[in-house]
This record gives C-alpha cells, sequence and structure tokens, in this order.
C-alpha cells in the first residue's frame, strides 16, 4: 500500500467556549482556552491519500493538484481567520481540534473523492495545533 502525503501550515485564531456554560464553567473546562479574546496557533495539516499508481503518469495524484484542493477547500478560508467567527463550516462549532479535523475531513474526503480515479481516496488528516497537541483523523 502506497500513502503520498503533502504538508500544510496555517495561522488561525479561536476561543474555546461554549455559549451554554457559565463563564465560570467555561473557564473550568477550557483553561486559557476560554480566554475572552481568544489565541492564536500555527497550525500544521498533514493530508495523505491512497490509491494506485497510474502506469501512464508514474504518479497517484499530482502532489499539485492536491495542494489546490486544500488550499481551495481549507487553507483559503482558515489561514489568517478567527475560528469561530470567520469560516462558514465551522459555524456553531466550538473548534477544539477535535471538532476541526473532522470538518477538515468532510471537505476534504467530498472533493478528493469527486476527482476519483485509480482508486484514489483520502488516507488520513493529522493536524498540528501546537508543537505537541494533535490529532489523526482516518478512514473509519
Ligand atoms: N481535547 C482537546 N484539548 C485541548 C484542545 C483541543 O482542541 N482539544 N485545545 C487546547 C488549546 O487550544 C491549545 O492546544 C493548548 O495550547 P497550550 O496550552 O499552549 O498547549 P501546549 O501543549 O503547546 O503547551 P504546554 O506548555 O505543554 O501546556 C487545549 N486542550
Amino acid at each position: 500500500m502506497l500513502i503520498l502525503k503533502h504538508n500544510f501550515s496555517f495561522c488561525a485564531s479561536h476561543r474555546l467556549f461554549n455559549p451554554t456554560f457559565s463563564d465560570d464553567k467555561n473557564k473550568e473546562i477550557y483553561g486559557k482556552c476560554a480566554g475572552k479574546n481568544g489565541h492564536g496557533h500555527n497550525y500544521k495539516l498533514e493530508v495523505a491519500i491512497t490509491g494506485q499508481v497510474d502506469p501512464e503518469t508514474s504518479m497517484l495524484f499530482n502532489l499539485q493538484d492536491l495542494s489546490d484542493i486544500v488550499y481551495e477547500n481549507i487553507i483559503n478560508d482558515v489561514d489568517h481567520k478567527h475560528l469561530n467567527f470567520d469560516v462558514l463550516w465551522l459555524e456553531g462549532k466550538i473548534p477544539t481540534i477535535e471538532i476541526f479535523i473532522e470538518e477538515i475531513w468532510k471537505r476534504l474526503d467530498k472533493s478528493i473523492v469527486s476527482k476519483q480515479k485509480n482508486k484514489l481516496e483520502l488516507y488520513s488528516v493529522t493536524l498540528w495545533e501546537t508543537e505537541t497537541n494533535f490529532a489523526t483523523r482516518l478512514r473509519n
């Protein structure tokens, strides 16, 4: 099995805050991440795809095309944005790494499947919020 990967980075701010909780409860659950004006992260994103290598092109998928898909569907929407206010597809959600990566997965899975050839499919998405806090979403 071959997995082809491309890495991306972007900057965004967010606030971990549940509007149905009191300020004290938000502070208790999210700690400093509940701060009124939010805080920023230098996010890193790894996108991995799998499929068969096309014998004519010797490529599983052109990495430039993968990069274009990720920019169009994710990076252009979130880079230098506040995730709680500026991103339509995160509206009404608490932008924890768990929720953020799931929404990224859904968008990329849809766009990669729609260009499917050679059994191409999204294999995994890994999102780093900090050097030490990160999550991986694998296909179920
Ligand atoms: N389950 C989750 N826990 C936490 C999330 C999350 O999205 N899901 N997010 C955060 C904060 O947004 C952020 O990641 C924490 O940053 P920081 O405290 O700076 O964390 P570091 O590990 O980089 O720094 P330490 O110095 O090691 O604390 C928190 N939790």
